[in-house]
């Protein structure tokens, strides 16, 4: 499994980051928003790069034009609820794209642990699609290994992106144990810590409430 860390190269893309993670910028929902949809966009142009393409002709008002275009649509993927903005940014570029949504989120006990719970799945068949599934944190890593689980039943994909903004590195180690090696996990930046409540430090708080305000 590959693991391509654009934040790793001097580029506009970590001003975005830098403004997630701002304390005090971040307070700016739609600013957040905005930024996690920015980032999208530029995930999509990198993994638009990896894609198959087919030679087409094009024609003009004076002539032909040939010129390589996407063989096939990838099916792009989300995960409810903090995932929409940054799916927006991949629908942007991707715009003739089909789309999948899928529900997660933690279901705590009284030790203190937790399970993912998926209650959603929305999604068209997966049988030999290339898929790119969204989220802006990956933090223990369980939300992406249960909603993959959960998308095999719609299919057995040939090709799997995953696209993060900010993920753990104990996350990104679990998740390499339960994805196949046709996956490539794009990040924006690698943090080391997390909390006992697997927020991940210094990572940005919770991407759900800064974009859409508090849950219950
Ligand atoms: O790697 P994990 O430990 O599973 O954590 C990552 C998940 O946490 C966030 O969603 P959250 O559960 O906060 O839900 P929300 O989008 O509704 O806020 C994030 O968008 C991921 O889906
Ligand atoms: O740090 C984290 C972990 C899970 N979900 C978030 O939004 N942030
Ligand atoms: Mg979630």
């Amino acid at each position: 499994m590959e693991i391509v860390n654009l934040g790793k190269t001097n580029s506009i893309f970590n001003q975005y980051i830098a403004e997630i993670r701002d304390e005090n910028i971040q307070k700016d929902s739609m600013r957040f928003r905005r930024n996690c949809e920015r980032m999208g966009e530029i995930f999509a142009y990198e993994i638009s790069k990896r894609l198959d393409y087919v030679d087409q002709e094009i024609t003009t008002p004076l002539g032909n034009s040939n010129i390589n275009l996407l063989f096939e649509q990838p099916v792009l993927t989300t995960i409810l609820r903090a995932g929409l903005p940054v799916h927006q940014g991949f629908l942007n570029y991707f715009d003739k794209a089909e789309n999948a949504f899928v529900s997660a989120y933690r279901k705590h006990h009284k030790d203190g642990s937790f399970d993912i719970e998926l209650e959603y799945l929305a999604s068209p068949d997966l049988n030999d699609k290339t898929i790119i599934l969204s989220d802006p944190m990956l933090a223990s890593g369980s939300s992406i290994v249960v909603t993959y689980k959960a998308l095999l039943e719609k299919g057995n994909p040939k090709k799997i992106h995953i696209a993060i903004l900010i993920a753990s590195r104990q996350g990104l180690e679990y998740v390499k144990r339960f994805l196949p090696e046709n996956t490539t996990i794009w990040v924006g930046a690698i943090d080391e810590e997390l909390t006992a409540q697997s927020y991940i430090v210094p990572g940005l708080g919770d991407a759900g409430d800064l974009a859409y305000g508090p849950k219950e």
